[in-house]
């Protein structure tokens, strides 16, 4: 009804591995990585409006047509016509230019959300193919499902990664450029593993010596913050450590619970913003009317 107030949550990802294969023609580059979710929400709110607006809690992000959010309702008000207007309020806690795919996760949960509200009956695939102009990752989010993501990150294998252990996930406040990170690295046509067996077959107590960011090498020299974090999950104890994605956040994969809340604590007293997700941990994807 016009009053309905809806309301749903848009996750964080963060990478499991991620090799770059070869710079693209059009200045992409083809990768392969997987990716799973973390417990780290940015929470949305839409209701029916005179005219569409954005509300977000972080004024480091611009809430004018620069915005995903606003990039998506665009995308979809083109593809196939808005019947009304929304205001949608975004409680925005994922770190933006981290490597955790809040904004891209943003624009996915809002092709779905406006795709349930107006009552467009667009599949998952179809929604799919719209998202695939707002951004590389864009599409990994529309399932909800962990997998592996090819070519320049949309054709994605859905396959059940999420790993059964604690994640720990800290941003050092600095901000890292997707395009510089991709810039700066050095392509590998033939990486020396295969992610997909690594990610399936392989012991995790094996990953730290085979499972590879391409791009922390370029990064970690311009931020040198990220590199020492990710030798200190290491010193707090993880199993496996990486930065995500293009940075600048590092996450590390713990196997007991009290050496993660160890970790967790230990970087949040350097008030950097970090994440604790527990094992097997799932999103919920649902989209539900306010109560
Ligand atoms: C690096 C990854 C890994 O999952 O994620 P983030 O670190 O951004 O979360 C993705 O490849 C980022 O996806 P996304 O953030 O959607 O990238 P886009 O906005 O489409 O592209 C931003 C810029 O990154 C570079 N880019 C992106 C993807 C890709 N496969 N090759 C690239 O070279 C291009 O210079 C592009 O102009
Ligand atoms: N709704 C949004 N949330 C977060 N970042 C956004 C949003 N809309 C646009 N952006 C811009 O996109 C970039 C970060 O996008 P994001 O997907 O969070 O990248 P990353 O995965 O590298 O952190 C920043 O430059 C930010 O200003």
């Amino acid at each position: 009804m016009a009053n309905d107030v809806w309301i749903a949550d848009s996750y964080a990802k963060i990478n499991l591995g991620l090799h770059v294969l070869e710079r693209l023609p059009t200045g992409y580059h083809a990768i392969e990585t997987g990716m799973c979710f973390l417990e780290w929400r940015d929470h949305f709110e839409v209701k029916r409006a005179p005219e569409m607006k954005l509300e977000m809690n972080d004024e480091n992000i611009p809430t004018d047509d620069s915005n995903l959010i606003n990039k998506a309702i665009e995308t979809l008000n083109r593809y196939i016509g808005l019947q009304h207007n929304y205001l949608i309020r975004v409680d925005k806690r994922i770190p933006a230019g981290a490597g955790l795919g809040g904004g891209s996760s943003n624009a996915a949960l809002t092709l779905r959300l406006l795709n349930k509200i107006e009552e467009l009956g667009l599949t998952d695939d179809e929604l799919i193919d719209i998202s695939r102009d707002l951004g590389a990752d864009v599409p990994f989010f529309i399932k909800g499902k962990s997998g592996i993501a090819k070519g320049i990150g949309h054709e994605i294998e859905h396959l059940d990664l999420q790993p059964d252990f604690w994640i720990v996930t800290c941003f050092p406040n600095e901000q890292s450029s997707t395009a510089e990170a991709y810039q700066n690295c050095v392509p590998d046509p033939e990486p020396e593993f295969d992610l997909k067996k690594i990610l399936t077959e392989e012991d995790i107590d094996e990953w730290q010596f085979i499972l590879n960011n391409d791009l922390e090498k370029s990064v970690f020299q311009r931020i040198n913050v990220s590199g020492n974090m990710k030798d200190q999950m290491y010193e707090f104890g993880a199993t496996y450590a990486s930065m995500t994605g293009s940075g600048s956040a590092v996450y590390g994969i713990f196997e007991q619970d009290f050496v993660a809340t160890n970790a967790y604590k230990g970087l949040l007293e350097l008030d950097f913003p970090t994440n604790l997700t527990r094992p097997g941990f799932e999103p919920d994807y649902g989209i539900y009317r306010k109560a």
